[in-house]
This record gives C-alpha cells, structure tokens and sequence, in this order.
C-alpha cells in the first residue's frame, strides 16, 4: 500500500499555484498521472523519488514512512527504494548494456539480468554500449535497469514520448507485461490517452495541481467535467478500441484531434466519414454529417 499526502506552492507561468494532492495506491497497483502541460505531475514524481521536499507532506511506502514533514522524516533518494525511468534514458554511458541493468541490484544476479534481457529480446545486444543502441533500445535498458532491482515502486516519467510511434507501442506492452510479472506498483506520467487506456489500473487526472479525476480509465476520460465546450468538423483518421472504449483521430484543418467514444458510437463510423464532434452539457457527442461509404 501507498499512502500519498503533498503539498507545495510551485510557480507556474501564470503565477504560483498550490500542487495539492492526496491518495492512496494499492499493492501492484498501474497508476497513470495524466494532465495538461505543467500541472504538477513530475514534480509529484520528483517529490516522490525525494528529489524534491514538499511543503507539507507525507509518504508511506509498504508500511515504511520516506517522508512524514510532521515528524521531520525525508529519507534521501538513495534510501528510497524506487525505480525511476525518465524520458531521456540517463544510462551510464561506460558501461555495457548488461552491467547498466545489474547495476544497483540489490542483490547481483546475472541470472536475473539474462531473464529480463530475454524478456525484452535484448540478449543480443547485451555487450553493446549505450552509444550504439536506437532510442527505444536504450528506453528499453533503462527500464529494464529500473526493474532489476525489484523495487518498492517504479516511476516512469513520460518513457515512450520520445520515441517513434511504432517502438513506443512495443514498449507499452513490455511495461505492462514486466509490471504484470513483477507486480511492482508503477506511477507513470503521460500525455497519451492509449497510455490510460492499455496501461492504467487507475488514472490521476490533475489539472494546476489539484485532484480533477481519480479513477478507472473509464470514470476518468467520460467523467463530466473532462471536455471543455467546443464544437468541429473533420475527417475521422483513424479509430482504435479497446476494451469498451475507442480513440478517434479526426482531421480539423491541420489538426489533429483525438477524442474517446464508447464502442458502440465507433461501430457506426468508418475512416474517411465527416464528423461533428461537439459537446452538450459537457459530454461530448459525436455524429456523422458525411460518409464516402454510401456513395460508393
Ligand atoms: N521546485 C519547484 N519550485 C517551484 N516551482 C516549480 C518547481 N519545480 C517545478 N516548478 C514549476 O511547477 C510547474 C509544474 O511543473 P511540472 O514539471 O511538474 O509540470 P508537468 O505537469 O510535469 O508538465 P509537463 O507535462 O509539461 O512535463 C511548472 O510551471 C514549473 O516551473
């Protein structure tokens, strides 16, 4: 269990506003930290690590307090038991991608490196510096690195927002299968609404630093405070489902606008319909106006 309490006053372009949040994870536990663009979400992370102190504050990790800012507790980054994996990989440039991995196990296995170089189909390159891998490669290692340790909680920090659109799918399904195997509680950042739909258990929606959303995928992307009010026409691009819900890719201009309807609205739209997407008291309603189909 994770018990999450953090205040502090940061400054944002528009003046200082108050990172203000409060939760409670559960063990093995897929928390995704989604929001606009300066929210607060990697300081959270930050906070977290011990990279950052709060104002105010306080932090339980599997019944072991990190940070309790009442009783003067703030255990440094070293003695937190986390992972952390960032945007922009951090290896150690020197050392070979195995000795990047096994470095800070707690306890040196190069069985287990091996096994998590398998799983990630990365035995071939395990002698190779860091110099000569791709970017998902070295997101790849890094991940891997964050994992063998085993740690009490894994951080990712917008991991695949780097990378191109076709290694950031692969590497979504390793995260989610190595969570899956590991079962280590995992708090990751990201702008991407097919990361809250594959990957969370849970999302944080946080907007200025407050709790907007906490909840399933589902709660939080149909909750009814989700869409500004707005109303457009476009092209539908692309439609990808999963689970009960679908994300449309729709053409305005030269825009591109992704929007979540539930699966039963998708089934009525092809690629290449003319869409209306507008919002009636918040919730957001999609309607053909248009479909190539029919003249077909
Ligand atoms: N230690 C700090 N003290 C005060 N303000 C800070 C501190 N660290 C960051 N900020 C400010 O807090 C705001 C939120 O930053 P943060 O990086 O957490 O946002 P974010 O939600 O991760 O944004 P993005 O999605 O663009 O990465 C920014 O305006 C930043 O300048």
């Amino acid at each position: 269990m994770i018990r999450l309490y953090v205040r502090k006053r940061l400054h944002g372009p528009g003046g200082d506003f108050l990172l203000d949040v409060e939760l409670e994870v559960s063990d093995a536990e897929f928390l995704l930290i989604f929001g606009p663009s300066g929210a607060g979400k990697t300081t959270l992370l930050r906070i977290i690590a011990g990279l950052e102190k709060p104002d105010e504050g306080y932090l339980e990790v599997d019944g072991e307090v990190w940070h309790d800012s009442k009783r003067g507790i703030n255990l440094p980054p070293q003695k937190r038991d986390v992972g952390f994996v960032f945007q922009d990989y951090a290896l150690f440039p020197n050392m070979t991608v195995a000795e990047n991995i096994a470095y800070g196990m707690k306890r040196k296995d190069p069985q287990k490196v091996l096994e998590l170089l398998r799983l990630a189909k990365m035995e071939a390159l395990k002698d190779r510096k860091p110099s000569e891998l791709s970017g998902g490669q070295k997101q790849r290692v890094a991940l891997l690195r964050a994992t063998a340790r085993e740690p009490k909680l894994l951080l990712l920090d917008e991991p695949l927002s780097a990378l191109d659109q076709e290694t950031a799918i692969a590497l979504r399904d390793e995260i989610k299968a190595f969570q899956r195997k590991y079962r280590i509680p995992t708090f990751m950042v990201s702008h991407s609404i097919e990361d809250v739909l594959r990957l969370a258990d849970r999302v944080l929606r946080i907007e200025n630093g407050r709790i907007k959303a906490f909840g399933t995928p589902r709660e939080v992307l149909f909750s009814r405070e989700w869409s500004p009010k707005f109303s457009l026409t476009g092209v539908l691009l692309e439609k990808v489902c999963v689970d009960v819900a679908c994300i449309l890719s729709i053409a305005v201009g030269s825009e591109l606008v992704q929007v979540v309807v539930d699966k039963k609205t998708a089934q009525e739209l092809s690629v290449g319909d003319t869409l209306l997407v507008s919002t009636k008291a918040f919730v957001p309603v999609v309607k053909k106006l248009h479909s190539p189909h029919l003249n077909t």
